[in-house]
């Protein structure tokens, strides 16, 4: 049992935490920090902990529609690497990578069985039919305080006829502010998540997502989400979302 608690935790430090904050960084896991910027340590702590065979499944796949790919490239052009030892302003968007698991080094947990971790994988990550449900990329830039996601919605999302399902919206937004949340603060937990529904989304099509942090209150993170047509023209969804920082002991509770 102790050793499952200290593979966890280990887990957590190495992986889980890993994305949610700089100065655990410094202090848990100092070979990772090549880089100097949170976005910057982020995509590469998330790179590192999974192994290279690991799918990267923001990368376009041919499932993506031209929409789709014709925003990847719009952000994508507009983000880039600085030169090592130089200044990263915050200034271009970092296209942020991501895996199915979270925690690759958290298996035989305290209270789930090995079989359930070892089988545990991203909500948003899990079927295998590229572009049957949610195919998305995120983009965040830091000096702007912003997370945008390019969200095409599949087949499998449907709620009503030939339009999104509202908890798939749902799940989108508390992806794309829990990640937000997560680049900001330390590990975090949704706490609220208050969804205004303004206009439907059809199945199949591309929709932005995007975050804004309002303000930071001790423990509490406070973000707004809106969806949007990819053309800005049309408000689909808009949120308000709290997360608060937890400490990982906060999920050995049970
Ligand atoms: C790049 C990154 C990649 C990441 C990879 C993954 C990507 C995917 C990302 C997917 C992301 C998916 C993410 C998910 O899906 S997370 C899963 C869904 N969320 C949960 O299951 C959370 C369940 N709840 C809890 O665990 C606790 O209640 C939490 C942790 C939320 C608070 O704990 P606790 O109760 O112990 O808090 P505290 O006593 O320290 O209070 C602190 C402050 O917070 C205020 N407060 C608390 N609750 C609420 C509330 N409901 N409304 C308003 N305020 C609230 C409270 O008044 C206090 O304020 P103040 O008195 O200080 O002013």
């Amino acid at each position: 049992m102790a050793r499952n608690v200290g593979r966890i935790f280990s887990g957590f430090r190495c992986s889980g935490s890993l994305p949610f904050g700089k100065t655990q960084l410094k202090t848990r896991c100092p070979r990772l920090l090549l880089r100097t910027t949170p976005e910057r340590t982020v995509v590469q702590a998330l790179s590192s902990i999974f192994s290279h065979k690991s799918r990267d499944f923001s990368l376009p796949n041919s499932s993506w529609g031209e929409e789709m790919m014709r925003l990847y490239n719009h952000y994508s052009s507009q983000s880039g690497e600085a030169a090592e030892g130089q200044e990263d302003q915050g200034e271009q968007w970092t296209r942020l990578p991501s895996y199915n698991r979270s925690l690759k080094y958290a298996t035989g947990g305290v209270y789930l069985s090995k079989i359930i971790q070892s089988k545990a994988r991203l909500f948003t990550r899990n079927i295998r039919d590229t572009g049957a449900a949610f195919e998305y990329v995120l983009f965040f830039r830091r000096d702007k305080q912003r997370c945008v996601c390019i969200f095409q919605a599949g087949h499998l999302l449907e709620g009503p006829p030939g339009h999104v399902h509202g908890g798939a919206i749902a799940t989108m937004i508390d992806t794309v502010t829990g990640t937000h949340a997560s680049l900001l603060s330390a590990p975090v937990m949704t706490a609220n998540l208050n969804i205004n529904y303004r206009s439907p989304i059809p199945l199949g099509s591309t929709v932005l997502v995007e975050s804004t942090m309002d303000k930071e209150e001790g423990k509490k993170t406070f973000l707004s989400c809106r969806v949007t047509s990819t053309d800005g023209s049309k408000l689909h969804t808009e949120a308000a979302a709290l997360f608060v920082s937890i400490n990982v002991s906060h999920l050995l509770r049970g």
